[in-house]
């Protein structure tokens, strides 16, 4: 990995000598105005449909909103208005996010609380503590997403919420903010008689993979700062200071991946009898076959008779939202926007590569004209994509880097931070990454092997466009992948990209034969020359060895 990461990112880079290639890397100014002349282009802030506009790109000022700055202008300031709703409104001005606009939210269930359109609002409302609403603004969350509009009135009320909205539209914030607001005092510094809430974790975010949840993990740590809160996030390492039942009782809230949290139920070092919020992330993917068995144990082990469960996702299929539904007490379910639909902010595309082996020449191409890093580029699996990541490497593409679940801890957690630093132009993975991952600055998601699934489309489609950011999609399909086309042009049709007229004309699948989307099968490496990998290699010559052997044994006999 070492000698592939000098290789990728070179030891020193020398500006003066590039000075060109800097150039279009970093922004100028012409006219007065910031323009990009690179591959780093301006966002430009289009005109949304309102009701798909979440982060209120489509910026429209309301009466009150008007009325405000009119008085602002005139130098008088409003008596409505707190001193932290103008600072607010100022920061909202500067970054361009302001006013809730109408967004199309379907809600079901009985006497769903109605939604709340500010933060301040909120905090009137249900009287959270005036940190959380300074440390939201430290965050940058300066008014609420859709979802959080909706859904987090619904969880302060006590109630268990099903919550279907896009990726990117800030699911994280709508289960955290009412968690934290309904925590009560950090165990460890509660004064006497402050009993009503027991002793032990109250609270539990269940996330499918070691990186969400720890990048679930960083998010309370922001929302909870100035505040005495434990929060664990699940790992070998906790799990074994938390073996100490003196060091558990004072934990507030655990997040995890379901293994971690059973294998600590099962060896008597947790108990979850006084969890009161239990919030799966991701919930489709954890209500899966995968890890069903895991998620149920959790559950069981969270007996308090006050339990408030939530589940997210941006994708619910019916089976997964009927064992959601079918675990809460009077849930409510929501859905923000429109199921299984990726944001118009993503400009999706197929190209047809007709092989396995044209996908590399089509990407080197790519990458080597103008394109707009950073981009995260999917395959099926561990092999592929370190074959992949090589070849770029040997293609002279820069910064490459790659990640899935066969790396090292160690080397995983470099691979985000330098993603996170913006040091990574290239990012190959795997479907490890392809849910819940917020890099604000993906500007474009490349599906170098066609998705397993629509979910996995749109999971993997929606690490770009985030937080309001425009970015782009490209799906490579070859011949045996013609059959699913059709699944996944219509998710292109639906949110509003184009489609060859050819494609829509493709038969419609079969049940059996879309299950079968994600079973394609290809070589181990990535290769140009559509010859088999090394690997594949070895298997055959395996293969044919003990066929050899086999059939030896049978004339014998
Ligand atoms: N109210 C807000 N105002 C501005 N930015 C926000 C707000 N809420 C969340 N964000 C930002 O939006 C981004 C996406 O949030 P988050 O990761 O929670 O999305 P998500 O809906 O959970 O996506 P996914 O389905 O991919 O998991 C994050 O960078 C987050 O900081």
């Amino acid at each position: 990995m070492a000698a592939f990461s000098l290789l990728s990112r070179g030891g020193s880079f020398n500006k003066k000598r590039f000075q060109k290639d800097v150039e279009r890397f970093n922004a100028t100014k012409v006219n007065g105005s910031e323009v990009s002349s690179g591959p780093i282009a301006s966002t430009s802030k289009a005109e949304l449909p309102s009701d798909l506009d979440f982060f209120k790109y489509a910026r429209k000022d309301t009466g009150k909103r008007k009325a405000t700055k009119e008085a602002a202008e005139e130098g008088h300031d409003s008596d409505e208005e707190s001193q932290l709703g103008q600072k607010r409104r100022k920061l909202e001005d500067k970054a361009g996010t302001s006013k809730p606009s109408k967004q199309r939210v379907v809600a079901k269930g009985t006497n769903v609380p109605s939604a709340c359109s500010s933060f301040e609002d909120m905090q009137e409302k249900y009287q959270f503590p005036s940190q959380l609403m300074a440390n939201l603004e430290s965050s940058g969350y300066l008014s609420p997403t859709g979802i959080q509009e909706n859904g987090i009135p619904i969880l302060l009320e006590s109630r268990d919420l099903a919550a279907i909205s896009p990726t990117g539209t800030g699911k994280t914030l709508a289960y955290l903010l009412p968690t934290f607001a309904q925590l009560g005092s950090p165990i460890a510094h509660r004064k006497d008689g402050e009993s009503s809430k027991g002793s032990g974790v109250r609270a539990v975010v269940l996330a499918p993979t070691n990186e969400l949840a720890h990048q679930i993990h960083n998010e309370c740590l922001k929302l909870a700062q100035g505040r005495k809160w434990r929060m664990v996030l699940f790992s070998k390492a906790t799990a074994s200071t938390l073996a100490d039942k003196a060091v558990r009782e004072k934990i507030d809230i655990i997040i995890s991946t379901p293994l971690r949290l059973v294998a600590a139920l099962q060896s008597g070092h947790l108990e979850l009898d006084n969890v009161r919020h239990l919030i799966l992330d991701e919930a489709d993917r954890l209500l899966d076959s995968e890890f069903l068995e895991q998620v149920n144990e959790v559950i069981a082990a969270c007996s308090h008779p006050e339990l408030q469960k939530a589940v997210f996702s941006a994708t619910l299929p019916a089976n997964a939202e009927k064992v959601a539904l079918g675990m809460m007490r009077d849930p409510v379910r929501i859905v923000v926007g429109l199921k299984d639909t990726p944001l118009p902010l993503i400009a999706q595309s197929l190209t047809y590569v007709q092989t396995d082996a044209s996908k590399l020449p089509t990407l080197v191409t790519y990458l080597s004209t103008s394109y707009e890093p950073p981009v995260l580029i999917f395959t099926s699996t561990q092999s592929r994509a370190s074959s992949l990541a090589e070849q770029l490497v040997l293609h002279g593409i820069s910064n490459v880097d790659c990640l899935h679940a066969g790396m090292t801890k160690k080397e995983r957690e470099d691979t985000l931070k330098r993603m996170r630093a913006g040091e990574s132009w290239v990012l190959i993975s795997t479907e490890v990454m392809a849910r819940g991952m917020d890099f604000k600055g993906v500007r474009g998601v490349i599906n170098y092997d066609f998705p397993t699934s629509v979910q996995s489309y749109v999971h993997r489609i929606g690490r770009t466009g985030r937080a309001g950011r425009e970015g782009t999609a490209i799906t490579y399909f070859t011949d045996q992948d013609a059959p699913f086309l059709k699944a996944i042009a219509n998710v292109l049709l639906q949110s509003g990209s184009t489609v060859p007229e050819w494609i829509l004309k493709l038969p419609k699948a079969s049940k059996l034969k879309r299950r079968q989307m994600g079973k394609v099968k290809r070589g181990d490496q990535v290769t140009t020359s559509g010859r088999i990998g090394r690997a594949d290699a070895i298997r055959k010559r395996f293969v044919c060895i003990l066929t050899y052997i086999f059939v030896s044994n049978l004339s014998t006999n």
